[in-house]
């Protein structure tokens, strides 16, 4: 385990035009974390994980150091794996297999020439092993189920053995079912494989049991730190931090709407 933390963020503020979305945020995401970001919708979740991932090119950006190098001089960008909440979303009927998918993760990684050697082939194959989908590597994308596409999405981010695994909402649109399943992938990336998560939801209560760490956004950033520190907070601070729907959630871990 790596003490260099594998994302930190000092203080930064952002605003879209005159709109301020983002004040003062300082976060820290240790490796081997799995930290869930959790906030209601227009919170600034998706704006953070632009900025982080160099979507939104801001000098705002230089508050940001991934694998301790400020963003705007990062370029390892191999090291980072995100699947977007589009993914559910995907034009099903694109004309492709599922190996095509995946094989899009290094594309876009190392350049069309290079990456249908023989060790690419193989990266490609065992990422397609690792989401439990090599039965399907040569059908069409368009055929699979809502989770079973999801689970091809996140071998197209694993392609390329990210260290840290970005997720915008992943499980949106994907059938109660499959959740269960996708989480214990999600386990197994983490624990198993070392790899630092950081996934968007809605959904504190779900958060609270499978992450390590939690971030409460609201613009600002209400809570950060061990989800077990967050676990035996009493339900007066975490009305503080969150209003009335942490309170509930502290009873009942519901999910957040
Ligand atoms: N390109 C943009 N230009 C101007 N304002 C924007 C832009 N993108 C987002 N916003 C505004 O910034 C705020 C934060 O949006 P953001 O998408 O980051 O929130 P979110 O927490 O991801 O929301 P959701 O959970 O609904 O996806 C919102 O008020 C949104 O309307």
């Amino acid at each position: 385990m790596n003490t260099t933390p594998v994302l930190s963020i000092d203080q930064l503020s952002f605003r879209y035009n005159d709109v301020d979305v983002l004040r003062n945020i300082s976060l820290t995401i240790p490796d081997g974390a799995f930290m869930a970001l959790v906030g209601p919708n227009g919170s600034g979740k998706s704006t953070l994980i632009k900025l982080i991932l160099n979507l939104l090119p801001s000098s705002a950006r230089s508050q940001i150091q991934l694998f301790g190098v400020s963003a705007p001089k990062f370029k390892e960008w191999n090291k980072v794996g995100y699947i977007s909440q589009k993914a559910n979303s995907f034009n099903s009927g694109f004309p492709a297999t599922v190996r095509e998918v995946v094989s899009m993760g290094l594309v876009s990684k190392v350049g069309f020439f290079q990456f249908m050697n023989k060790a690419n082939r193989q990266r490609i194959e065992e990422a397609v092993e690792a989401v439990d989908m090599t039965s399907f590597i040569d059908k069409n994308i368009a055929l699979l189920s809502g989770g079973q596409q999801q689970r091809v999405f996140i071998a197209r981010a694993l392609v390329s053995d990210p260290k840290l695994l970005i997720l915008d909402e992943p499980t949106v649109g994907v059938d109660a079912a499959h959740v269960d399943s996708f989480y214990r992938l999600l386990e197994t990336l983490n624990k198993d494989k070392g790899m630092t998560l950081l996934m968007v939801s809605h959904d504190i209560g779900t958060m609270t049991k499978k992450a390590t760490h939690l971030a409460c956004l609201n613009r600002e950033l209400h809570f950060h730190g061990e989800m077990d520190t967050f676990n035996k907070l009493d339900d007066e601070v975490l009305s503080q931090f969150y209003g009335h729907a942490v309170h509930a959630v502290s009873h009942d871990h519901g999910g957040l709407a």
